[in-house]
């Protein structure tokens, strides 16, 4: 059941930033757990190098492996009628993906329609920064393995082969990354029917700065990157044959997960929540933008 559902069918305000916020706090643990899964393999840089496994190129698809595997997982889960959840975006563009087989959950209308999509930005800063660093301890080990038994001609010291498990794992960080950032949507919707007349002005008169400083609130952010260092040590930490945990080894670059969030997934959920504010009017009459702007805050 998409969150969505869940938070749908539980009934309650779908806008309230308590509950929306509780979903961001859960999908902190998705998102970890994720990362961990993938820091056991290497990282395998030819899985994110487009053409550059002959067999896939020889298939006549011309993305990388793990374009290909976004679309084929994607192309299942529309199917599963995954993307008619309003909290569901997926990666492959939605022309391309079949219709669903099960009949459309009727979701209440809570977001106003918008062409609003980080997927592009979040497929790059993950391959790219990422990966690289959430492997390297797997990457290093595996390279010194390589060296101590002199396994030479596979020059590739980054790549253990494990294409399929990495990029399997990928999908679920990437798809997870995802709906944590556009759930930035929700949030800005619910910032802005509380005050829409703080936002009116600076969506009639473009200013991203203007919105940007509504909508950023740094003591959530704060307590959210002090807790999510907490939940990293203690979720990543590795345990002794007995149990008992090795105090100082963890799974996963705990710095590293707490630097994802601050310089890539909260600036991009801001910008997320910019980018919907400027679309928020649209297809709105004069009569409505009137009224919201003189709605102010109770
Ligand atoms: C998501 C929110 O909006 C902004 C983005 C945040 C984030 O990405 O974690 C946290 C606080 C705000 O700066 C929010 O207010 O909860």
């Amino acid at each position: 059941m998409s969150t969505t559902l869940f938070n749908f069918t539980l009934g309650g305000d779908p806008l309230s930033l308590d509950r929306i916020r509780g979903i961001l706090t859960r999908l902190e643990d998705t998102i970890i757990f994720a990362l961990i899964e993938r820091a056991q393999f290497a990282h395998n840089p030819k899985a994110y190098q487009r053409g550059a496994l002959a067999e896939l190129k020889a298939t006549g698809f011309e993305g990388s492996w793990l374009d290909w595997f976004l679309q084929e997982t994607e192309t299942f889960q529309a199917k599963a009628r995954r993307y008619t959840s309003p909290d569901e975006y997926p990666f492959t563009p939605l022309a391309e993906l079949p219709a669903p087989v099960l009949k459309s959950t009727p979701y209440p209308r809570v977001l106003h329609p918008n062409g609003v999509n980080a997927n592009p930005s979040i497929l790059s800063f993950y391959t790219r920064a990422i990966i690289p660093r959430i492997t390297k301890q797997a990457t290093l080990a595996l390279a010194a393995h390589k060296r101590a038994n002199g396994i030479v001609g596979e020059d590739e010291y980054e790549d253990d082969g494990n294409y399929g498990s990495s990029a399997a794992i990928d999908v679920e960080v990437l798809q997870a990354i995802s709906k944590r950032v556009h759930y930035g949507k929700f949030v800005s919707e619910s910032k802005f029917v509380e005050n829409p007349a703080a936002f009116v002005p600076h969506i009639l008169n473009p200013n991203r700065q203007a919105l940007e400083a509504l909508i950023t609130k740094p003591a959530v952010e704060r307590a959210l990157l002090q807790r999510l260092r907490k939940k990293a040590v203690v979720y990543a930490q590795d345990f002794a044959p007995d149990g008992e945990p090795k105090g100082d080894a963890f799974k996963i670059d705990v710095d590293g997960v707490v630097e994802l969030y601050e310089y890539y997934i909260i600036p991009l959920t801001r910008e997320v929540e910019v980018d919907y504010l400027l679309e928020r009017l649209k297809g709105l009459s004069q009569e409505e933008i009137d009224e919201l702007a003189s709605r102010k805050k109770q």
